[in-house]
């Protein structure tokens, strides 16, 4: 029998026909971390760098037969989510993770795409807050998405760590809060607060259009380290060089926002 150990991430999002985010997005960060990854998708997007041109949502019993079909043979050893779309899919994935009883769970919390189309309903903001938070490890979201969860204006480093308290308050072991949007002109830095004390992971900006999928890349990229059985802030540094290589050495696709690359960080390392 082959003894070899074989590191397994899910990923619950939805498809980016584009290939840069998504469900896409996920499964090309987690083969290039050297980690199986799986997918149940949650909605299928039309979608390329100008923009989304279609959202199609898959029923809760497509998502639950998904789910099940990969965790009752395969096994999993860390889930990531991202575009749920609405309440009842939260709910689902929600009971699925006490089910499974799964503790690697990274949630990123998608609403809107670049182009200003909605990938989450906005009444199933509650159930983020109040479903998924309690049972998750790591939650990942910008700015915006954090000032949306914790109703209030996020101008400040002040303002995004009393946010990040206010996010661990709901459940949620450790909190990042990404800078990609941030005033900055210099740097991106990223906030993770483990309900104790805050760590800054800090790069330099770069200036470029090409950032599709830069959050589903990141929050992949920490999915796959904890699958791998590394530490929050190790998954997280990693994630962070990873969606830096990724960005920097982007490749230029399509007439709008980019994708970025995702075989960059391994070139980088001569693999
Ligand atoms: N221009 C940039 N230069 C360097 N790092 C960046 C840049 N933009 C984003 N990042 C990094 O990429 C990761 C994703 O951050 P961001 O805040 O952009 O997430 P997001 O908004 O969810 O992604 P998207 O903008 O694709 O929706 C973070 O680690 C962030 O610091
Ligand atoms: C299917 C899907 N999921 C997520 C995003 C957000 O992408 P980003 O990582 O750029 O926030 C997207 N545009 N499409």
């Amino acid at each position: 029998m082959d003894t070899k150990t074989t590191f397994k991430a899910l990923t619950i999002a939805g498809s980016d026909s584009g290939g840069g985010a998504g469900i896409q997005a996920d499964l090309k960060t987690f083969q290039e971390l050297d980690v199986f990854g799986m997918s149940a998708i949650t909605a299928i997007t039309a979608q390329n760098t100008l923009g989304v041109d279609g959202v199609y949502p898959l029923s809760e019993e497509a998502v639950i037969k998904q789910i099940d079909a990969v965790s009752t043979d395969i096994g999993v050893d860390a889930i990531k989510t991202g575009m749920l779309f609405s309440s009842e899919i939260i709910e689902v994935v929600a009971s699925k993770i006490k089910q499974y009883e799964w503790k690697n769970v990274v949630i990123d919390p998608v609403m809107i795409a670049k182009g200003g189309s909605r990938l989450l309903q906005e009444e199933a903001v509650k159930a983020i807050k109040e479903q998924l938070l309690p049972v998750s490890l790591v939650i990942t979201p910008n700015i915006p998405e954090a000032e949306v969860l914790t109703d209030r204006t996020i101008r400040t480093l002040d303002d995004r760590k009393e946010a990040a308290k206010q996010l661990y308050d709901l459940g949620v072991k450790h909190v990042v809060i990404k800078g990609g949007h941030a005033d900055s002109q210099n740097e991106s830095v990223d906030l993770l607060y483990d309900g104790r004390v805050f760590d800054y992971f800090t790069r330099n900006r770069i200036d470029t259009q090409h950032t599709h999928g830069t959050g589903c890349t990141f929050a992949a990229a920490i999915t796959a380290e904890l699958a791998k059985g590394q530490s929050i802030p190790t998954a997280v540094g990693i994630a962070k060089d990873f969606i830096h290589a990724a960005i920097e050495d982007s490749l230029g696709i399509g007439n709008g926002h980019g994708p970025t690359n995702h075989w960059a960080y391994r070139r980088a390392r001569g693999r």
